[in-house]
């Protein structure tokens, strides 16, 4: 396959050549043979796959949120060829038997994928880190969906084991010793009633209480404990989701790397009057400041990664009470649409987005393979106009969520996405008509 005269990150304009499963050539000047396939990017930019480190695919265990087969699609439709599972489904991937039923699901998947494992008091270290796991993690520090909180003692206790089976820990950090309850006080009396609650649902739910709940303070925290604790065993650590800047600096200054979600970049407190209930996650959307001091955080390098946290819940789901609503938004197939419309607008260099959600991670979590637009390396590619913005619309999107935070914002998204070598989408720019791929989905971590 030759895919001829495609912009890359960098501004050359090359052609393309796929032999196989891998990039064979980046070179000016190349003519197909006789029988190749050509795609002409007609100076499109051509996008390394996006490597997603943190979404929520809730198979095993709740596949009316999302199934392995729709949680993919909508990487696929985003320009994600990537994803890293999260072990808060049921069965808990805490177990073999956690882990070997959800990897028998992944493979309905059709983008590359890891699987971590997860730390529970019942987890089996032995057994998880004999199959092949992407990480340890997220481990939860403080109760998260699926209520997988640990305490300082078994959370030291995995690090070592981490360490010592060679796999990087990531941490959701949160302290809820430093929660605020009194944030949250007169919603609990409502929900305890017998009577439905009184307290506003749905989009108009006092949601920002959520936020004053889960504390900035509680947050960096935890991420100051956690570093510590992993710097001492000398374990590498990533932390999941960081919401503050105050978070961010943090785990750099004391060592660590850490990623941060489109939606704690793109959305701030200010965006709940609008998003109610729908906007609760873990952690929560802080104050316009730390919003934008955490984007320019992004632009100047100091943030490694960017990775969605995609935590598809239904509508029905979302719409009940704030302290019913599950945490959580999704993000999977919106991420690279939105951040390369910030680099229309001139606000993020095309290269610093290939490191965030493709070079970076590639390198942190060790796929040698992945990540760059490079001859040699597996042809996980993304093909899209750099200059034809659409609207984000829930109805245009794939997850089972059926949902977005990002509703109305403007995006750059794929018209053509490959997982090594095999094309899993397409949409026609001019009719939207949208092809999906076989699921060409693989473990990217090797069997032992
Ligand atoms: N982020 C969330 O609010 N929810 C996530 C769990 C998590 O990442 O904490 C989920 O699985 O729903
Ligand atoms: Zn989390
Ligand atoms: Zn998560």
């Amino acid at each position: 396959m030759l895919i001829t005269d495609a912009a890359l990150v960098d501004g050359r304009v090359r052609d393309v050549r796929v032999e196989g499963e891998r990039i064979s050539a980046v070179e000016r000047g190349l003519t197909p043979d006789s029988d190749e396939r050509v795609i002409p990017a007609d100076g499109r930019l051509l996008f390394p796959g996006a490597i997603d480190v943190h979404v929520h695919f809730r198979e095993p265990g709740f596949p009316h949120k999302e199934t392995w087969e729709t949680g993919s699609r909508s990487a696929a439709a985003g320009g994600v060829t990537t994803v890293v599972d999260q072990p808060n489904t049921d069965p808990a991937t805490t177990t073999g038997a956690g882990f070997d039923a959800k990897a028998t699901l992944a493979e309905a998947s059709l983008v590359d994928y890891g699987i971590n494992g997860g730390v529970t008091p019942d987890w089996e270290p032995d057994v998880l880190f004999d199959r092949p796991i992407f990480a340890l993690g997220e481990v939860f520090l403080a109760d998260s969906t699926g209520e997988m909180g640990i305490d300082a003692e078994l959370f030291a206790e995995a690090v070592d084991r981490a360490r010592d089976a060679g796999a990087t820990v990531t941490v959701h950090a949160e302290n809820a010793d430093l929660f605020d309850e009194a944030a949250i006080e007169s919603l609990e009396d409502d929900s305890d009633a017998d009577s439905p609650p009184s307290s506003p649902t749905g989009r108009s739910a006092p949601a920002d209480a959520w936020s004053a709940y889960r504390t900035a303070e509680a947050e960096i925290d935890a991420i100051e404990r956690a570093v510590a604790v992993a710097n001492d065993a000398d374990a590498p650590v990533h932390v999941a989701h960081t919401s503050t800047p105050e978070g961010v600096d943090a785990a750099v200054d004391a060592g660590a790397t850490c990623e941060v979600t489109p939606h704690h970049l793109f959305l701030s407190r200010e965006d709940l009057p609008r998003l109610g209930t729908f906007g609760r996650m873990n952690p929560p959307l802080r104050s316009e400041d730390r919003r934008a001091a955490l984007f320019e955080r992004v632009a100047d390098g100091t943030v490694d990664v960017i990775a969605t946290d995609h935590a598809p819940h239904t509508v029905e789901e979302k719409e009940q009470p704030l302290l019913e609503a599950p945490s959580g938004v999704p993000g999977v197939e919106t991420m690279l649409p939105l951040l390369l419309e910030t680099v229309r607008q001139g606000r993020l260099e095309p290269e610093r987005v290939r490191d965030l959600v493709a070079a970076t991670p590639a390198k942190l979590f060790d796929l040698p393979q992945k990540g760059k637009v490079e001859p040699g390396r597996d042809a996980d590619l993304v093909l899209v106009d750099p200059d034809r913005p659409r609207e984000t619309q829930a109805g245009g999107l794939h997850s089972k969520a059926g949902w977005t935070p990002f509703e109305g914002l403007w995006g750059v998204f794929p018209e053509l996405t490959m997982v090594r070598g095999t094309v899993v989408y397409t949409r026609d720019p001019e009719t939207g008509a949208e092809t999906f791929g076989p699921a060409v989905g693989e473990n990217v971590r090797p069997e032992e």
